[in-house]
């Protein structure tokens, strides 16, 4: 019977073994001309894998659907009940091949936020605790704002030559939501998003964009002693 050397390599607690994480955002949706349209998925990789580096739980990769709210048509996304089937997918194969029995899902999307709804499905479909982990959406402002753009610098993934016209809202609305104004009548913080970007424009800042991933990765990193409390008794 082989033994696996669970205290091997930098890991602070062997019951980090148990744990995973795993990326959720969007592949296919515009964020204006100084971005890729998969944007919210590498946000969402690059917080998931640092924060499985930093705690030595498992990187469980990234998801590939998105949902997205009838009023927002800026890409290409499932229904809630198709992302729901895809994580349990996924979710019971992590399980299966690497015995896993905790997940945290680092979401980048905010069309996928209605999926808290879903959790608890999840978790009885899969036998898994799972933490969703949208700290991101809460902290980075607009759609295709300062907020992604200076992350995007610090990615690498921003065509900076383009930043002067990501506020040409009459070619690129999705920026701030501002062109979905049924969204903006249904949800003040998507008002309050295009507002701000009408009123204060756009700027880059590495610096900026460097903090935002550390508060994210961070927020990741206390998900991960959570479990460890609560679930395994650090
Ligand atoms: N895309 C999207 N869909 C929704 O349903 C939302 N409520 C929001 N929220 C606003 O957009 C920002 C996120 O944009 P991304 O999902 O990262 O492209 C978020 O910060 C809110 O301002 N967004
Ligand atoms: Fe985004």
């Amino acid at each position: 019977m082989l033994n696996l050397r669970l205290n091997a390599g930098n890991v602070q607690n062997p019951n980090v073994h148990k744990i995973g994480i795993i990326a959720l955002g969007s592949h296919l949706e515009n964020h204006g001309p100084a971005l890729p349209i998969d944007t919210d998925a590498k946000i969402a990789s690059y917080i998931a894998f640092n924060a499985a580096l930093e705690s030595g739980a498992k990187f469980l990769g990234v998801i590939y659907p998105a949902h997205e709210i009838k009023e927002i048509n800026h890409g290409i996304h499932v229904s809630l009940e198709d992302l729901s089937n895809e994580i349990i997918k996924v979710l019971k194969s992590a399980k299966n091949y690497l015995g896993i029995s905790s997940v945290i899902i680092v979401n980048g999307h905010g069309g996928n936020l209605p999926i808290v709804t879903c959790l608890y499905d999840i978790e009885e479909e899969t036998d898994l605790l799972i933490t969703l982990n949208s700290k991101i959406i809460e902290s980075e402002g607009p759609h295709g704002g300062s907020g992604e753009l200076s992350m995007a610098k610090v990615l690498g993934i921003i065509d900076e030559s383009e930043v002067k016209n990501q506020t040409n809202l009459s070619k690129y609305g999705e920026v701030g939501l501002s062109m979905f104004t049924q969204a903006r009548l249904n949800d003040p913080k998507i008002e309050e998003s295009a507002i701000d970007i009408q009123e204060n424009g756009v700027y880059v800042d590495e610096v900026y964009g460097n903090e935002l991933l550390k508060l994210a990765i961070n927020s990741v990193l206390l998900d991960v002693e959570k479990q460890l409390d609560s679930h395994y008794g650090y």
